[in-house]
């Protein structure tokens, strides 16, 4: 059978590699912070222009596709998903610790065609990981096959989880007491690598059990989700059931039992969706 889709994938491993090289070089120098929606909303000109390399090198190659990128969409562009082949580009997912220089930074590429995953690639630079999933296919760490944890008792779980860019009081306190029910379940820890796609894969490689965050968007974890489905995770909504890429909600989870023990302690909200008609940026 025919790849329909390996010679965009293969285009993606690249342009992450890429896109990595110009984010490590970028370490080196000083970086101007701009802010977004909040003062605790980062960016930088290299979000900027590793997100615009990604974009152009794509359209040479592939003129009919569409794009959802993060700074795209905080410029203005609109937050869509068609059943169009559609590239979902965060270019840097930890932008925040890139500004500190804390050692987890990735480029995370997500495919998506009839509004289905096909595939995710998230490149964890600084750690020079290459995590890639093709739908069907599996999961891999620079080729090596990923598998999630086996574990099915919480309490025997390492579980990741971030505070995100929100300093709403209200979301805050949502954060907070679901964090709490969730370590006194009590589980033996909590994590958090400061993004969504490295903690995707740290489920998808087995080191922790689950990952849950409320505010996150498409771009954060795109990717990522179809790289924890295709080492036998599962993806849920926080209030549980189907988890929907647009709603700024999930849990990745290496299996339903830990994933609706999670759930049981979360304390939900609704951040506006990122395909909300009037959405100003978030
Ligand atoms: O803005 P970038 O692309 O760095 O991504 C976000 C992270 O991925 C979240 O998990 C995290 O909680 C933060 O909200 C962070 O903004
Ligand atoms: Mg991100
Ligand atoms: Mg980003």
């Amino acid at each position: 059978m025919t790849d329909l889709w390996q010679n965009s994938m293969d285009h993606a491993v690249a342009a992450a590699r890429r896109a990595g090289q110009v984010v490590q070089q970028a370490l080196q120098d000083d970086r101007k912070v701009m802010t977004k929606s909040s003062s605790v909303d980062l960016v930088t000109q290299t979000d900027q222009r590793v997100e615009q390399l990604i974009i152009q090198s794509v359209k040479e190659k592939f003129p009919t596709h569409r794009f959802i990128g993060e700074e795209s969409v905080a410029a203005g562009e609109p937050c869509v998903l068609t059943d169009d082949p559609t590239w979902i580009i965060d270019p840097i997912d930890g932008t925040t610790n890139f500004v500190h220089a804390f050692p987890f930074v990735a480029v995370s590429i997500g495919f998506s065609v009839n509004k289905q995953v096909e595939f995710g690639v998230v490149y964890s630079c600084l750690e020079d990981k290459m995590f890639t999933a093709r739908r069907g296919r599996g999961a891999f760490c620079n080729g090596e096959p990923l598998q999630v944890s086996h574990q099915t008792d919480i309490k025997q779980s390492i579980i990741a989880t971030e505070f995100g860019s929100s300093r709403d009081p209200e979301a805050v306190d949502k954060i907070f007491s679901s964090l709490r029910n969730v370590l006194c379940i009590p589980i033996h820890g909590v994590r958090g690598a400061g993004t969504a796609a490295v903690n995707m894969c740290l489920v998808a490689s087995g080191c922790v059990e689950a990952y849950y965050e409320t505010g996150i968007h498409v771009w954060d974890v795109a990717a990522g989700s179809l790289i924890v489905s295709e080492a036998g995770g599962v993806l849920m909504d926080t209030e549980g059931g189907e988890v929907d890429l647009m709603s700024r909600r999930i849990v990745a989870a290496n299996n339903r039992t830990i994933a609706e023990r999670i759930i049981r302690e979360i304390d939900p909200f609704s951040p506006t969706r990122d395909d909300a008609p009037s959405k100003s940026s978030q």
